[in-house]
């Protein structure tokens, strides 16, 4: 392929930022879990979604405004929480932020941020939301002080990873014994009265994305987390809205909505958890179903294409995050490559919802998409289809 200099799509931007970041960044960034299966399918699954798009609708006009947690939002499109931002460019987080907000989009901070919080939100115009993306630590006191700053630095949810009890195992990262930059700091954790003895570089609490590193993230992370003694407990700390990020199942989102929390995102973390799960948009039905009117369903994972963020907002999301292609915007030209990203993304919906007839956000539903029939069943015992495959081998016998 001929990959603009100036690029034109998201492919352009990824191609470019392979170029200019240092091998050990780029692999950390790009890198799924294993095989990389659940990576990839995340982006093939979009394909296998075709469009079923309406004419002479008088398209003059079009508005992809929404709302999410009850605030209106200029655009369903957001930036996911991903670690360590000053690996793609000096300006990090905060360079991120400018675009975010200048784009309308939500924006999610990592625990893991190389900026501080405070400095993040401070980028924002004031109308932007920023969510701030927790991990829990065994040390509970470590995680309530994040909320507290993150209450008091004006986040207006809370973001709980729930699908890294332990870091998946990348092997690009164990290939490359990649450690981040010694100068890099993990901001959030700076304040000595946040964290005993913690002085906020990047290697004393997420070492690196090698074999150490899953062992340190498993070491601080508190890997006994439950329902209850995770989202009860943030629950019982904090008056924020409570969004779980990692829910693949009807059944887990039920489970959310039993413990009064406000969104899910339907996420496998990039591919970069359990590699083998579900591509998010495959897994996004199930979710939408059980959640009905009682929570709101986000997703994340492998958007490259408004025509992407399209056929999630069809199959129910409210709202549609991007990771990667986010920081591959950031590594081409901090701020403006990050808002290149975001403004590609958004153009591209705005096109899509134009070429299919949708003027807005609540006009665009399932009946804009063909799904897939069949793509994955899944086996349970108990499970309708299973019982019923077993006749028919019964039968056959
Ligand atoms: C480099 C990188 C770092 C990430 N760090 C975090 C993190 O700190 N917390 C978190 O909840 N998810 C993290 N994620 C997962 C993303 O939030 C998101 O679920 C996923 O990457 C979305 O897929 P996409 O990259 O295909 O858009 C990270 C992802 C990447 C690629
Ligand atoms: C130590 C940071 C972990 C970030 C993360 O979630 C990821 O790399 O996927």
């Amino acid at each position: 392929m001929n990959y603009a200099n100036d690029p034109v799509c998201i492919k352009d931007l990824e191609h470019i930022a392979k170029g200019v970041m240092p091998s050990g960044a780029w692999g950390y960034y790009d890198s799924g879990a294993n095989d990389e299966q659940t990576k990839y399918d995340n982006m093939s699954a979009f394909d296998s979604y075709r469009l079923h798009p309406r004419m002479l609708r008088d398209v003059s006009t079009i508005s992809t405004e929404t709302t999410v947690l009850g605030k209106k939002v200029r655009t369903p499109l957001g930036v996911a929480p991903c670690a360590m931002h000053k690996l793609a460019h000096s300006d990090g987080e905060a360079a991120t932020s400018r675009a975010a907000s200048k784009n309308g989009s939500i924006m999610i901070l990592s625990t893991y941020s190389t900026t501080s919080m405070e400095k993040v939100i401070a980028q924002g115009d004031g109308s932007t939301q920023y969510w701030m993306q927790l991990y829990v630590y065994q040390d509970r006191k470590v995680s309530e002080e994040l909320v507290r700053r993150a209450e008091k630095a004006g986040f207006s949810a809370l973001v709980l990873t729930v699908d890294a009890p332990m870091l998946g195992r990348r092997l690009v990262d164990a290939r490359n014994k990649f450690n981040p930059p010694s100068h890099l700091r993990l901001e959030n954790f700076m304040d000595p009265e946040v964290v005993n003895n913690a002085d906020g570089y990047v290697s004393d609490l997420a070492r690196s994305a090698s074999e150490t590193f899953g062992a340190t993230f498993g070491a601080n992370g508190d890997q006994s987390l439950s329902w209850e003694n995770g989202i009860s407990w943030l629950k019982s700390i904090t008056g924020l809205p409570i969004i779980v990020k990692g829910i693949m199942t009807a059944e887990d989102t039920q489970l959310a909505i039993a413990h009064g929390c406000a969104g899910v995102i339907v996420s496998n973390h990039g591919g970069r958890q359990l590699d083998g799960a579900l591509a998010t948009i495959d897994a996004l039905p199930q979710v939408v179903e059980a959640a009905g009117d009682k929570i709101e369903v986000y997703m994340d994972g492998g958007v490259r294409r408004g025509s992407d963020i399209f056929k999630a907002l069809a199959l129910g999301a409210r709202a549609v995050f991007v990771a990667r292609p986010v920081l591959w915007g950031l590594a081409y030209k901090g701020d403006k490559g990050a808002y290149l990203a975001l403004d590609l993304l958004q153009k591209e919906l705005e096109l899509a919802m134009m070429l299919s007839g949708t003027r807005n956000i609540a006009e665009i539903d399932e009946s804009y998409v063909y799904q897939p029939a069949n793509r994955w069943v899944r086996y349970a015992p108990g499970a309708r289809h299973a019982a019923a495959n077993q006749k028919k081998l019964l039968a056959k016998l």
